[in-house]
């Protein structure tokens, strides 16, 4: 949990190494800043497989479930500097098997994303959640997201993008379900 107050105090202090006062406008921003990080970070309060803890049964096989599209915002634990992107989450539950509520996935990748983060790391931990929550033939997290650091700063390489691929259970790299996946993440990234 983070300590406001102390965050606070260590910005302004940050503020006074780097010699930088611009008045007004960064006379407030140490609590800007601890405000910001408290936000940004918010994913240590939460364990976010919590989420997929209300299930839905079905009568019918629900066959593979992608879902495409959903906004990532992390923050690189080298730098500290923005990681943003797209996430694709995708499962195929064994027929008869329950499901979760489409929203949940997209809260499962929130909850990783907003800590110090390692964009391999995100894919693996939502992949993972997935897999031993609910046990489906395959489940896979798939993403694609600039990192400030690579663009802003460093190598100065504005128009990278990087995309990582998780997958769990049966789902190895040829296997036709995540062939599907990808192709949806591609399209969600048009
Ligand atoms: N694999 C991986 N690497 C990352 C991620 N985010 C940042 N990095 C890399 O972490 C590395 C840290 O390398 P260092 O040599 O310790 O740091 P640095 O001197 O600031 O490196 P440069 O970024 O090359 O200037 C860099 O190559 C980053 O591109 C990530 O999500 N996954
Ligand atoms: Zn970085």
């Amino acid at each position: 949990m983070i300590n406001l107050d102390k965050a606070e105090n260590a910005v302004a202090d940050l503020l006074l190494a780097l010699g930088v006062d611009e008045g007004e406008h960064t006379r407030e921003t140490p609590r800007r800043v601890a405000k910001a990080w408290a936000e940004t970070l918010a994913g240590y309060n939460d364990d976010p497989a919590r989420h997929l803890a209300r299930r839905f049964s079905t009568t019918h096989d629900p066959g593979l479930i992608i879902v495409a599209g959903i906004r990532l915002n992390s923050t690189c634990a080298h730098h500290l500097l923005p990681v943003t992107g797209t996430a694709t989450v995708a499962y195929r539950p064994h027929p008869g098997d329950q499901i979760v509520g489409l929203s949940k996935l997209a809260r499962v990748v929130h909850g990783y994303a907003r800590r110090l983060q390692v964009q391999e790391r995100i894919g693996h931990q939502v992949a993972n959640a997935v897999q031993e929550a609910l046990n489906p033939v395959g489940a896979a997290c798939v993403i694609t997201a600039e990192h400030g650091c690579m663009t802003v700063r460093g190598v100065g390489e504005p128009a990278t993008v990087t995309t990582t691929h998780a997958s769990t259970g049966e789902w190895g790299p040829g296997h036709p379900d995540l062939q599907a996946v990808l192709a949806d993440h591609a399209a969600s990234l048009r």
